[in-house]
């Protein structure tokens, strides 16, 4: 039987890449930081992902393996020294801190082994090869060289699309999702000898599908989730439910439609209905989805190549509108989650002697001169002006 070796057996792990691999075959091993969570799968023989809306049903996921990455480093390599695949869903600022495992797994495969296939699920541009990038450099330290890491691993960039939110206290391991899913592969990497998972869509050129996902949903949901903080919603549902949010929601989209089609050549009938289609899956009141998990994380999403700064910065270069997009960002300097790092992070930011100039650049990774500068320096310091207010 195959084996994947998975990183992050959290909501979008289990309930999501977790499901998928075990559904086409694969032997799962889950590996996790957090001690409570591997603990419960290595004591539990399943758990069930619960489709919630329309058409929705169970999938039982079982037959897994748990290790816990932060203190079991030699059974995490001999499982990674197996693998044939190996996926992350940790969020993209942590792949650095799973790279060296994945680099002494390198180092430890058998000789003669095939190649195993490592694709990054998070939700960043090319993700894979930021992870790429970090296993190329820690292999080193366990004398492979590129050469040498090319004979023992495929990287291909992924995309990946289901909501799943922070699951409800006492749910335990089951996860509940949306039914929709969507799973897009670069093939290229992988030549003849594609794996076979099914669900996925395999892409010649994964950089169109990716900005259409992270630029629709990524951009959609985030604009929804600050302007319904702002506005006082606790729920996803209820923040695209209120007419003026979803006015709001909607004329963002529109402008990261115009750039997509501009940019990528879709078609713009197409790029409305799956508008529509993020819209509905969005105001999906089955979900238990917050605006805080929606939001969180309001620096990364605010920087430079990410779902606000990213398209905005390029419609302006392109003398397209972007006052939707300049509201969502003012919308999400606004945003106060009391648990989330970035957002106290940010409130000091905002709160501190940085001149607005400053400080525009340093959440955007903008410079001075760049057509969107001097509107996001005004956004900022509407922001400063209403948080002293
Ligand atoms: N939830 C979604 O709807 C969704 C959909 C598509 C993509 N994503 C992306 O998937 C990634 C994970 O999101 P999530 O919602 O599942 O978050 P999550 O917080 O539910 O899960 C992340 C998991 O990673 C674990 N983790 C943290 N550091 C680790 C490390 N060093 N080694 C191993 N595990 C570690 C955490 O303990 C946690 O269990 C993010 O990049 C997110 O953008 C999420
Ligand atoms: O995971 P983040 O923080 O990048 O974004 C939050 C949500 O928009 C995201 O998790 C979506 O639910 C997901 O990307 C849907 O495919």
């Amino acid at each position: 039987m195959s084996t994947a070796v998975h990183f992050g057996a959290g909501n979008i792990g289990r309930g999501f890449v977790g499901l998928l691999l075990h559904e086409a075959g694969y032997e799962v091993v889950f590996a996790d930081v957090a001690a409570p969570l591997i603990d419960a799968l290595a004591s539990t023989p399943s758990y069930t992902v619960h489709e919630a809306g329309e058409g929705g049903r169970d999938h039982v996921v079982e037959g897994y393996r748990a290790v816990n990455s932060a203190t079991d480093e030699d059974r995490l390599v001999q499982e990674l020294a197996r693998a044939d695949v190996v996926t992350t869903a940790v969020g993209p600022n942590i792949l650095r801190f799973v790279a060296p495992a994945i680099a002494k797994g390198l180092a430890a495969r058998p000789a003669g082994a095939s190649r195993v296939a490592v694709m990054a699920c998070e939700n960043a541009i090319n993700a894979t090869d930021i992870l790429e990038r970090e296993v190329r450099a820690a292999a080193r330290d366990q004398g492979l060289d590129d050469a040498a890491v090319d004979a023992r691993a495929v990287f291909a960039n992924t995309a990946v699309d289901r909501i799943v939110p922070n699951q409800e206290p006492g749910a335990g391991l089951d996860v509940r999702v949306e039914p929709y899913l969507e799973w897009a592969i670069e093939r290229g990497p992988f030549g003849d000898t594609v794996p076979e998972i099914p669900g996925v869509t395999w892409v010649e050129a994964l950089g169109p599908y990716i900005e259409r996902k992270l630029f629709t949903v990524n951009t959609g949901h985030a604009a929804a989730a600050y302007f319904g903080r702002a506005a006082g919603k606790r729920k996803l549902s209820d923040a695209l439910a209120d007419p003026q949010i979803r006015a709001k929601v909607e004329a963002v989209l529109q402008e990261t439609k115009a750039l997509l089609v501009a940019k990528h050549g879709f078609d713009p009938a197409e790029q409305e209905a799956y508008v529509q289609k993020i819209l509905t899956r969005f105001a999906n009141a089955e979900l238990p989805d917050t605006v805080d998990r929606v939001g969180r994380a309001p620096l990364r999403k605010l920087s430079r190549h990410e779902r606000f700064t990213g398209p905005a910065a390029e419609l302006a270069e392109r003398g397209l509108g972007t006052a939707a997009l300049l509201a969502a960002m003012g919308a999400a300097l606004r945003f106060d989650a009391p648990d989330d790092p970035e957002a106290a992070e940010l409130a000091q930011l905002l709160g501190g002697p940085d001149p607005d100039e400053n400080l525009a650049g340093r959440l955007t990774g903008l410079e001075p001169g760049h057509p969107l500068f001097e509107d996001v320096v005004g956004v900022v310091a509407a922001a400063r002006a209403s948080r002293r207010d």
